[in-house]
């Protein structure tokens, strides 16, 4: 039986003032840290003595001040109390005794923001050497100086404190989370880095005046320093993979013989490629002259040689459990391929896997066989293909066509089987008028499972409806911020209400949740960071007999509506791709036409950048 979390309001973390409403986004960094300073604000009730301290005692800002910390906050930063106020300290941990700079004030939220200077009495937590000579200076790792145990256990807490603050479920409806999914590698693992470099001051000007802009130095390449908007100089970056690490040796070097060739800043790619080659055959062997930057790496009956690219409109290839990924370098991939065969087997094991457990007062039953699967967000075809082996039928969709196009190549590379795979470049909002109707079984909503994975803002309410309206058996929701995944699961499991401006403009009302949630944890996507990738695993409750959910009553899945679908056929081992245009409604292909991969995964990329270079 699934345990209960022990602590959770059942309510929002809180109510945000108007100001917040227009500046903080839903889930993001400002938000998840306001919600923690909120909670232990409570926790310690320093709420009310706050209220009595004289605010002007605050210390003024840029002066040095000493503090313990108290324990850490879900954005990776250390929170520690004094006089009424809760400072924020990156770089620490619980027991530290620290030397920080006061750098903002947040009186109206009784939080000020620092700058981390000094150790004064190291906690017993701060284990670990940091591998990075710039830790505590670069923006991108919180984590470096402590053991990963503990980074997996803090990452554990951030799950359950995302559905404790942003969910709105009572306990009963969140069960136990699970513990956090290691990374097999630790450092090394990140497959894309973006280092950048500022243009020269007055570059804009000298554009503008139509001279050519002038270099006096060559500039600092790397990435943000923490606190600043300034880029810091970076020559090396332990996360990243060794042929990513060799790129940014070789860009580095590139940039400083080709400055005057540049007429503003700029962001580099340095993106892993993999090409794969059976032991002992041709390619095997020796690094030739010339491919001094190949790293090899041995990998069963393969040989792995690994190169970094760096123009984004290359081919990058990754192999993941054995099949062949080939994207344009720039675009969205998941940064961290040691992970990836454990997060794919984690989900066909809970999809297909016993739904036996019990949560709240209703007891699951067996089920029909899960034979459908729908990637909604899909990008280039990670999950649907990686999991083809599993289902019968996959519909893939993603707003980027770009995107869509490499999905379908790379079904072709990895020969799925005739007709099992759709892939379709559309809004994940028109998913459901494509899903084929029942006429043949397919895609019947109990033998269908649906895996989401959105960019960091989570999705919107429309999809969250509609896929209500569906109700597939089971929901797999896969997201790099598990603030908003919170928030959705939440609306999944207890409905939402629907306002009056919806796509239908309908009347308020309310949209009742239909699943609970089997099982959620974190994997760690990003080891050394405060951040963690959410997996939750959603069942379709039971309906007690003659009942009907409000929201599913009389609402039936849409037919196919004249989507401009692209199948992938495969024909005796040789793969085409044809179209098959099944009526004659909009075209959200078209739609879909007009966003190329690299505006799609801008969120990726903001993410990517947060994970690397995040500066406040
Ligand atoms: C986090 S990525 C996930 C990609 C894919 N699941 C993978 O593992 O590689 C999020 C994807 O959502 C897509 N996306 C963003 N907004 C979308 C929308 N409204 N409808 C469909 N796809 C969207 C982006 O193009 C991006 O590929």
């Amino acid at each position: 039986m699934a345990q209960k979390r022990p602590f959770n309001e059942g309510k929002r973390h809180f109510k945000k003032n108007k100001k917040q409403k227009a500046s903080v986004a839903e889930g993001s960094n400002e938000d998840v840290l306001l919600a923690d300073v909120r909670r232990l604000l409570k926790d310690t009730k320093l709420a009310e003595s706050a209220q009595q301290e004289n605010k002007k005692d605050l210390p003024e800002q840029h002066s040095e001040i000493e503090l313990s910390i108290h324990s850490l906050s879900s954005t990776g930063d250390g929170l520690a109390l004094k006089d009424g106020q809760i400072y924020v300290v990156p770089f620490t941990a619980p027991g530290d005794t620290v030397i920080a700079k006061v750098f903002k004030h947040v009186p109206e939220e009784s939080y000020t923001l620092t700058d981390f200077l000094s150790v004064k009495h190291p906690s017993p937590h701060r284990t670990e050497t940091p591998r990075c000579p710039y830790f505590t200076q670069c923006s991108g790792c919180q984590f470096q100086h402590l053991p990963y145990t503990y980074q997996l256990a803090h990452k554990k807490t951030t799950v359950e404190k995302a559905y404790a603050n942003f969910s709105s479920l009572p306990a009963s409806s969140i069960p136990a989370v699970g513990d956090t999914i290691g990374s097999p590698l630790q450092y090394g693992y990140r497959t894309k880095l973006t280092p950048h470099f500022d243009g020269p001051p007055g570059g804009r000007r000298d554009k503008r005046q139509g001279r050519k802009v002038t270099w006096e130095e060559v500039p600092a390449i790397g990435f943000m320093r923490k606190g600043t908007r300034k880029t810091m100089d970076i020559e090396e970056c332990p996360i990243g993979t060794e042929s990513v690490q060799r790129g940014l040796r070789r860009e580095r070097e590139r940039v400083r013989q080709n400055i005057d060739q540049y007429q503003r800043g700029a962001t580099l790619l340095l993106r892993e490629s993999t090409e794969r080659v059976e032991k002992g055959g041709d390619g095997d062997g020796e690094v030739k002259n010339g491919e001094e930057d190949v790293v090899m790496e041995g990998r069963g009956e393969y040989i792995h040689r690994k190169t970094c690219i760096t123009d984004n409109k290359a081919t990058s290839t990754e192999y993941v459990d054995g099949f062949r990924f080939d994207n344009p370098a720039g675009a969205f991939f998941q940064n961290n391929n040691s992970i990836l065969p454990l997060i794919t087997q984690y989900i066909r094991d809970k999809i297909l896997g016993p739904a036996s457990s019990t949560i709240g007062n209703s007891t699951a039953v067996s089920k029909p066989k899960i034979k459908n699967m729908i990637d909604a967000y899909c990008g280039s075809g990670f999950f649907t293909v990686a999991l083809s082996r599993t289902f019968a039928h996959s519909i893939g969709i993603d707003i980027a066509a770009q995107s869509i196009a490499s999905a379908r190549h790379n079904a072709d590379l990895n020969r799925l089987p005739s007709n099992s795979t759709t892939f379709i470049a559309a809004d994940a909002n028109d998913l459901f008028a494509a899903i084929p109707q029942n006429d043949d079984g397919k895609f019947a909503p109990e033998e269908t499972a649906v895996i989401i994975d959105p960019p960091r803002k989570g999705c919107d309410e429309g999809f969250i409806r509609q896929l209500l309206r569906y109700g597939p058996e089971r929901v797999v929701y896969v997201s790099c911020n598990v603030h908003t995944q919170a928030r959705d699961v939440g609306w999944l499991v207890g409905g939402l209400e629907m306002g009056a401006d919806d796509d239908e403009g309908l009347p308020v009302r309310r949209v009742e949740g239909l699943y609970e949630i089997e099982s959620v944890r974190g994997f760690d996507f990003f080891p050394m960071t405060g951040h963690v990738e959410g997996v939750a695993v959603l069942r379709r409750k039971e309906k007690p007999d003659g009942a009907g959910s409000e929201a599913v009553a009389g609402v039936g899945v849409g037919k196919v509506d004249g989507a401009a679908v692209k199948e992938h056929n495969a024909v005796d081992g040789k793969v085409t791709t044809a179209d098959t245009q099944a009526g004659a409604s909009p075209s959200m292909e078209q739609k879909a036409d007009a966003v190329t991969a690299e505006e799609a995964s801008m969120d990726a990329a903001a993410e990517a950048a947060e994970v690397a270079q995040a500066s406040r």
